[in-house]
């Protein structure tokens, strides 16, 4: 593609790390999700918790700060099990990369969110998600990803 090609080509590309949390409530199992603010830019979007990494972090060392400053958890890391990169109409391109966490510390709290719940899988297209997040909700509500 040429440099000019489209408006917002030259917006640097965000590094974003997020975290699918799991658990399960009998047989069922279910993931954490966060409601972003109404003064936020795409707000009331659902989304999964975590952030930009800052210059100098390694992916996981950021989700994890991501997750004590949001959530107020320390949270284990485990592995990456999607990326994806998105180039929303604004011209701002993504790199997210998700990893799951199955073990945390401390009771989760909501910071920063104007809503946080556990959502069984398969509900997960019923919630309105960032548009980047779109097929990763859907393979994980149809059991394709975990
Ligand atoms: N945490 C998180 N961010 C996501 C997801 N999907 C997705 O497109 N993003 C985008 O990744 C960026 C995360 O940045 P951030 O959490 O550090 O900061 P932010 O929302 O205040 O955005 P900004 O500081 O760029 O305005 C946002 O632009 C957000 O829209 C997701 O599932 N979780």
């Amino acid at each position: 593609m040429g440099e000019h090609a489209e408006t917002g080509a030259h917006k640097p590309v965000r590094f974003v790390v997020a975290a699918l949390i799991l658990r399960s409530s009998g047989d069922t199992p279910e993931v954490l999700i966060c409601q972003r603010k109404p003064d936020q830019p795409m707000c009331l979007k659902w989304e999964f918790p975590g952030g930009k990494i800052e210059p100098g972090e390694g992916p996981e060392a950021a989700l994890a700060r991501e997750l004590d400053e949001e959530l107020g958890i320390s949270a284990a890391i485990g592995p990456r099990v999607a990326r994806i990169r998105h180039k929303y109409r604004n011209g701002g391109a993504v790199d997210l990369q998700f990893f799951t966490v199955r073990e945390f510390t401390g009771e989760i709290e909501n910071r920063i969110f104007n809503d946080v719940r556990w959502a069984p899988m398969t509900t997960l297209p019923d919630y309105d998600f960032l548009a980047a997040d779109l097929g990763l909700i859907h393979d994980l509500a149809e059991g394709k990803l975990l």
